[in-house]
């Protein structure tokens, strides 16, 4: 049977970013469709899992500033709908003491007044068991961070959305988009018309950016999320306040290396390397390269003598990478009522509710509520190719 409809907006991709966007749409009185390729929930794009990590801690102030916001539209829909999305755990940051990197994060953290404390590598032991820190490096707590539910939450703001009016279409893949003043998506079960359409489509952002002329410059890549055995259980359990951490550069990468307290599965500590194999989206598993799961278990085995240097579970997600890792929150540059979200480069989960306003106030024509400069598709100039 064929769908048809008029609508305020398309929103097209329901991950995090998209049925955020759809919520604050809704919230702002716009009848909005939010269309997706999958039966909802699905394990195959970037949101899924059940956790992520939020922080303040970053090498940027504009990232950080964001936060300060994003954490009350977390606590905002956490009351509304009455669930815990959000558990704290602390976010302990090490690298090279002397490394520009390391040094940003930590005089972000002070700029921007975030509760912290720096650990000596006389109280690191007292404060963080089993763990070993390496020579030469620093230890800063960022205390406000800690986890969010991650698949908890995209079943709470799809839910949302629905209670305010809002229609979600799983298992209804866009093949095509018309631009004009009012927008004709085409779907595998219909047709819909809108005066603007949200493109939050993850992995496949290129695949549909191509049927409006526009071609960003982004990787996909697949990451391994790996898992890892503590060998006597609740050593690095959340219940015990482990924090979660960031690495931000080691012996074994000039990566980040990752981790959040085993929570989600018990006696299991999730450890990942913020790098991964370049990826066909629809050709995920096929990308069978294991260099990450390399660069973790020589890792696991220098710094967390408590935990089996073998990774009990590995999972599947897909990071879409821009050149200088930042978002795309923009308007098409042709068309002003086609707006994207892209590009989120593995850290844009704790983002969403934030990146739901943007892109809501994008699709009104609104002021944004902040500076876009390092998000606006023109920072990649050359890069940014047309598809016609
Ligand atoms: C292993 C891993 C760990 C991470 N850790 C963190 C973390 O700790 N903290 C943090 O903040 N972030 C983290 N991230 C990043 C974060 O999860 C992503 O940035 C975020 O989920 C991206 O969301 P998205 O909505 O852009 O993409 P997606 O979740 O991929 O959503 C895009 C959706 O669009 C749909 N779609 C695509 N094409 C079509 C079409 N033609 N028609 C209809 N629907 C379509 C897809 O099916 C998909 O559901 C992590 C990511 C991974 C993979
Ligand atoms: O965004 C996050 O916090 C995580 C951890 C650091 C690397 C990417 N994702």
């Amino acid at each position: 049977m064929s769908t048809t409809g008029e609508y305020d907006c398309v929103v097209i991709g329901a991950g995090v970013q998209g049925s955020f966007a759809a919520y604050q749409l809704a919230k702002s009185n716009q009848r909005t469709i939010l269309l997706e390729q999958f039966v909802l929930p699905h394990t195959r794009g970037s949101s899924h899992g059940q956790t992520r990590i939020i922080r303040k801690a970053y090498e940027q102030d504009f990232y950080a500033h964001m936060m300060e916001e994003c954490y009350e539209l977390w606590a905002q829909l956490e009351r509304e709908a009455g669930v815990k999305l959000y558990r704290q755990t602390g976010l302990l940051v090490m690298g090279p003491e002397n490394s520009q990197k390391y040094q940003q994060f930590k005089s972000t953290l002070q700029r921007n007044k975030v509760p912290m404390v720096t650990l000596t590598r006389d109280n690191f032991s007292q404060h963080i068991p089993h763990v070993n820190l390496a020579e030469g490096d620093g230890a800063v707590v960022d205390i406000t961070a800690g986890i969010l539910y991650a698949d908890r939450a995209l079943k709470t703001v799809q839910g949302q959305f629905q209670k305010l009016g809002g229609i979600i279409r799983d298992k209804e893949k866009v093949t095509d988009i018309e631009p004009g003043p009012v927008v004709t998506v085409s779907t595998t079960a219909g047709v819909y018309r809108a005066k603007s359409v949200v493109i939050t489509a993850g992995p496949w952002a290129n695949r549909l950016l191509a049927h409006t002329g526009l071609q960003l410059p982004l990787e996909v890549v697949r990451i391994n999320v790996c898992y890892w055995k503590e060998k006597v259980p609740g050593s690095y359990d959340v219940k015990q306040r482990f924090p979660s951490f960031i690495l931000t550069e080691g012996e074994e990468s000039k990566d980040d290396i990752y981790g959040l307290p085993s929570n989600e599965y018990p006696g299991l500590m999730k450890i990942c390397h913020h790098m991964g194999s370049e990826t066909d989206p629809d050709q995920r598993d096929k990308q069978t390269d294991r260099s990450d799961i390399d660069i973790l278990q020589r890792y696991v085995a220098r710094c967390f003598p408590g935990l089996l240097p073998e990774p009990a579970v590995v999972e599947s997600c897909m990071y879409t990478l821009t050149p200088d890792r930042h978002f795309v929150l923009d308007c098409h540059p042709t068309y002003g009522n086609i707006v994207i979200g892209a590009g989120f480069s593995g850290h844009g989960f704790k983002f969403g509710p934030i990146v739901g306003k943007i892109l809501c106030e994008l699709s009104l024509g609104e002021v944004p509520s902040y500076d876009l400069s390092p998000f606006r598709i023109r920072r990649f100039q050359a890069k940014t190719k047309s598809a016609l």
